[in-house]
């Protein structure tokens, strides 16, 4: 149902439920006859795909009777995004939160985890996920000496995937199956190809399982994972740049968390991206549809592009009608004082039109 029909009772309540938008002018640039639709995640409460699992962790949480109001401290090790979700969910239920955070993530994440009362406990980026100096390693020391410390632990939780499995999954079949087929944009009525890249992995492990037990078992799941992270199957893909850090934050590990499958079956294909590809698919989102997102959607998209020019994509790219999903995880928000967009944003080439307003106020 739509959340604007009706008073909600909390901010919770807007998590999720985010639009699957056409990105028509992306595909015809890219000389795509298929639909190209990005679910655009930074649109939920929070500001992410990740208040999806802040929320459901939570709750099932005190459902199981883990969380004790007035008790007990929210843990969690994260880039930034969970625990912004989880922050938001605390503050509406009345939890201390506690967030260890690399050092590496943005300064914004930093800056809106603490405005939502989070205590903020930053760690060397470079720290091995199981080495105590670690985001992880700190979260599981404090957990241990802070009483009632609980670590939700999106890393393992089966809430994690689960939250995917039923919402992003059943919001994105119902807005395909539910857009009728048009003259203008033909639609197979079907989720042909759907495209994520993967931190804990949960999204596209949910995604993947709703659209092929409840939807279509020959959707093809493409997972993308960053130069330099080693979750992409078959291992031999993350040979190139193994260790080699990258600026996108949110995506990619030096482990393989428990939830994410890298079973085949759920995902099908991965391809491995660079930060300038991811950063260069950010601008176009932004200056050809208009969407505000952050450096891993570009991930996502550019992952995208790469394989609808492939041997693999090519025929679904140039098939009317196919229905190719991307999930934009956040937004820009969380980015706006990192040099990777204020480049692209204030130091961009000067246009036509800039160079003419410059003549004119040069010379009135
Ligand atoms: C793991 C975390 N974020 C995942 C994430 C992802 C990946 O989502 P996963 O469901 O964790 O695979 C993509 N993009 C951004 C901006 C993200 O923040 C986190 O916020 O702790």
């Amino acid at each position: 149902m739509s959340r604007t029909a009706h008073i909600i009772d909390d901010a919770l309540g807007a998590v999720g439920n985010t639009p699957l938008v056409r990105l028509d002018r992306i595909a015809k640039e890219e000389g795509l006859e298929c639909n190209l639709l990005g679910k655009v995640e930074y649109m939920s409460a929070g500001g992410s795909v990740k208040d999806r699992i802040a929320k459901r962790m939570v709750e099932e949480a005190e459902k199981e009777g883990k969380l004790v109001p007035g008790r007990s401290v929210v843990i969690e090790p994260t880039s930034g995004n969970t625990g912004i979700g989880l922050a938001m969910a605390c503050a509406i239920k009345g939890y201390s939160v506690i967030i260890t955070l690399p050092n590496k993530m943005s300064l914004e994440k930093e800056a809106a985890l603490r405005a939502l009362g989070a205590e903020v406990v930053r760690t060397p980026t470079e720290a091995a996920w199981n080495s105590p100096e670690s985001h992880i390693g700190v979260a599981q020391r404090l957990q241990r000496e802070i009483p009632g410390g609980i670590i939700l632990d999106q890393y393992r939780n089966i809430n994690n995937p689960l939250a995917h499995e039923y919402t992003t999954g059943p919001e994105i079949i119902e807005a395909v199956t539910g857009t009728a087929s048009t003259d203008s944009h033909p639609s197979s009525g079907k989720v042909d190809v759907l495209v994520a890249g993967a931190g804990t992995g949960g999204t596209i492990t949910g995604m993947s399982r709703a659209i092929k037990k409840k939807h279509n078992k020959e959707c093809i799941v493409v997972g993308v994972d960053p130069k330099g992270s080693i979750l992409a199957y078959p291992d031999e893909l993350n040979t190139e740049g193994a260790g080699d850090p990258y600026v996108v934050e949110g995506i990619g590990y030096d482990f393989v968390p428990d939830v994410l499958s890298r079973d085949p079956a759920d995902v099908n294909e991965w391809l491995k991206t660079s930060d300038e590809e991811a950063f260069a698919a950010v601008r176009l989102l932004m200056r050809h549809e208009g969407l505000l997102v952050g450096g891993s959607s570009g991930s996502a998209l550019s992952g995208a592009l790469r394989w609808l020019h492939s041997e693999r994509g090519r025929a679904i790219a140039q098939t009317k009608g196919a229905n190719v999903v991307v999930l934009l995880p956040d937004g820009i928000r969380n980015y706006m004082s990192k040099p990777w967009f204020l480049k692209m944003a204030l130091e961009a080439e000067p246009s036509p039109l800039a160079r003419h307003i410059a003549d004119i106020l040069k010379t009135s």
